[in-house]
């Protein structure tokens, strides 16, 4: 059987724990074998990027923006406890946070949807997509601890003169924090999120709290409402709606609601409904996530869950691996897929569907990792994670034969 062959190469970023280790299997046991493709590959793993001092994750976001397809495995993002246990130096940022930084754009994350796998909400038949800003926010912000009495301020020094606010006077410690963004960017934002939603299909939601942070919030409603003016006719012709709505109603809606809709989250807000909404589909392990930027030309994908470490301490314990690999799954392959959509090279993403639906038909007849076990109508014993990439790895070799 001879290879596909990838005409340019793929970014990989390398991460950590149970994630990394998934990681590599499914790269040497699913991709490498049937693909010929050149990887560029960074290691993210919070050794290297520690002993790097974090270069290493900036070097890795100009690969991924030269090279406009890169795919990235979950990465420890050190709290102190960690920082303290890991015995680093200082507490690493988020590797997300840098990348996406560099990126700009929007994360798309959608459920894998498996015919066999009940919704832990049943009535949520239809993906939900999270288009989850990227942009900076929680992720690039500035915290200040503050050590006693004395004021905080909000200062901006304009071309034009400046201007300070009392942000709190403090009579003790506390602490504080800044963010911010851009029109330029929330403008991209609303954009890809009328494109995403055209395309797929789907009314699309913006969620905010625009009541109380009337600047803020307010700035995201007023621009998602200047963007959608180009796009309302299609939408109208689709018969498709676009509505802002307060995040508290959006929440209760969502839980109600049977799905089939594209929800834009400020980057936080995203963060957090990602992760509600994938274990009501079934499993961290179903979410997919591609972040892409406004133009659709530089696209990361990326596992949405973190690096799984209850099980990678129970695997180092000598327990088995039983984490789902179908999130590091779909990193591999729709990053294969954009590529190819790039590329003009349908084979390669021929291969990527084929690969896709060779998952996706096992956990259908029944070969299942134990966090979905209990969900399905057709079931086996649990499979470990090995066994259901080499149950994947044989299902693509007999289809690709
Ligand atoms: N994209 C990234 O790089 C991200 C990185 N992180 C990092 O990950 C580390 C661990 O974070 P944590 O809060 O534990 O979050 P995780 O997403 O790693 O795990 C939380 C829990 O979710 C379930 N879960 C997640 N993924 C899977 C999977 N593939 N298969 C089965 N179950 C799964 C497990 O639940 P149960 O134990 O109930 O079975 C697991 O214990 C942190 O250092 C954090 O910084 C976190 C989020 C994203
Ligand atoms: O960057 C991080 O630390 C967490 C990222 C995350 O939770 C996510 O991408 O969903
Ligand atoms: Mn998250």
């Amino acid at each position: 059987m001879a290879k596909v062959r990838v005409e340019r190469p793929l970014v990989e970023m390398e991460g950590d724990e149970m994630a990394q280790v998934m990681w590599a299997w499914v790269r040497d046991r699913l991709v490498l074998p049937f693909v010929d493709v050149g990887l560029v590959r960074f290691d993210l793993s919070i050794g290297h990027r520690a002993r790097t001092d974090d270069r290493v994750t900036l070097d890795a976001a100009s690969a991924a923006r030269r090279h406009g397809v890169s795919l990235k495995c979950s990465t420890i993002t050190p709290d102190r406890t960690r920082q303290r246990e890991l015995g680093l130096a200082r507490a690493l940022p988020s590797p997300n946070g840098t990348l996406r930084a560099a990126l700009d754009g929007v994360i798309f994350r959608e459920p894998i949807i498996c015919r066999n796998v009940a919704r832990l909400v049943p009535h949520w038949a239809q993906p939900v997509v999270i288009a989850r800003h990227a942009f900076r926010e929680q992720y690039r912000a500035q915290e200040l601890a503050v050590p006693g009495p004395g004021t905080v301020r909000l200062v901006f020094d304009g071309a034009d003169g400046s201007e300070s606010r009392e942000l709190y006077r403090f009579d003790g410690p506390g602490v504080a924090l800044a963010l911010f963004n851009i029109d330029a960017s929330i403008r991209g934002f609303a954009r890809a999120c009328f494109h995403y939603g055209l395309q797929r299909r789907m009314p699309v939601y913006f969620s905010h709290k625009a009541t109380v942070l009337k600047q803020y919030d307010g700035r995201f409603v007023d621009l998602f409402a200047e963007e959608f003016e180009a796009f309302a006719p299609a939408f109208a012709e689709a018969g498709l709606v676009y509505a802002p709505r307060l995040i508290d109603d959006m929440a209760a809606f969502s839980v109600k609601s049977t799905g089939g809709y594209l929800w834009a989250c400020k980057n936080y807000d995203g963060d957090v409904q990602a992760d509600y909404m994938a274990q009501g589909y079934g499993s961290p392990g179903l979410m997919t996530s591609v972040l892409m930027s406004p133009d659709g030309r530089l696209v990361q994908t990326e596992t949405a869950h973190g690096t799984v470490r209850r099980y990678y301490d129970r695997w180092r314990a000598g327990a088995p691996v039983l984490a789902n690999p179908l999130a590091t799954i779909h990193a591999w392959s729709r990053a294969l897929w954009h590529r190819a959509r790039l590329d003009g090279t349908p084979d390669v993403a021929h291969f990527a569907e084929t690969l896709e639906r060779a998952a996706a038909d096992l956990v259908d007849e029944g070969v299942l990792t134990p966090d979905l076990a209990p969900l399905a109508a057709a079931r086996r014993a649990p499979v470990d994670t090995a066994s259901f990439i080499d149950a994947v790895a044989a299902r693509l070799a007999g289809t690709l034969r």
